[in-house]
């Protein structure tokens, strides 16, 4: 008996000659794009410094200058900057610390990315240690966190809605992002 005749398709797959995926796929998550993260920095690594680093409130940057910004002092005066003085790690501090552009600024040192904070959902994560561990790179952080109004929630949803970003920056929380 003669082989079943196999057919080509009748949808013809239309590329623009880079391998690229259309601007959105079919889940309507954006363009998927990952980059080559150094050694050393899985999601396995991150975990790990998570639980070490993290746990001990070391993945925040910027704190001696924080406790110095007088308009942090402005927003933030006793409890909070008696437990911010005792080096409670700040996502253990309560009530959450007050953060404002203003002072937001002041922690997106983009170009060194030594000290760069960034709002997601209404509070502020220190992603200085993070940026490095992040599969889709460190310029699309960076470039939607600085936007205004900063928060990248909208960004942060349409290229993986399924990531737990409060889980993995548990311990990077800032403090809550508030208006001017
Ligand atoms: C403006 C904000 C962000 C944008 C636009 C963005 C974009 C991206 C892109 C393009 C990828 C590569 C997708 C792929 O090919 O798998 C990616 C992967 C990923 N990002 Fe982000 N990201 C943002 C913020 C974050 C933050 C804050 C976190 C962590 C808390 C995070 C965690 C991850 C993880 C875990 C993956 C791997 C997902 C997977 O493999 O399924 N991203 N991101």
């Amino acid at each position: 008996m003669d082989p079943p005749e196999i057919r080509k398709p009748s949808v013809r797959i239309v590329t623009n000659g880079s391998n690229a995926l259309p601007n959105r796929n079919n889940t309507g998550t954006a363009k998927r794009k990952k980059v080559r993260l150094q050694p050393g920095h899985s999601a396995l690594d991150w975990s790990h410094k998570v639980v070490t680093d993290g746990a001990k409130g070391l993945l925040i940057t910027g704190l001696d200058t924080l406790v110095q910004d007088s308009e942090f002092q402005r927003l933030n005066a006793g409890t909070v900057m008696n437990q911010v003085a005792h080096r409670i790690p700040t996502y253990k501090i309560r009530p959450l610390m007050a953060i404002n552009s203003k002072i937001l600024k002041n922690h997106q040192d983009y170009l060194s990315k030594h000290d760069f904070w960034a709002v997601y959902k209404g509070k502020v994560y220190c992603l200085s240690y993070y940026l490095d561990f992040h599969p889709g790179g460190i310029e699309i952080i960076i470039d939607h966190a600085t936007r205004d109004p900063p928060d990248i929630r909208g960004a942060f949803d349409r290229y993986h809605r399924w990531v737990s970003a409060e889980k993995l920056l548990e311990t990077c929380l800032v403090g809550k992002y508030v208006e001017d």
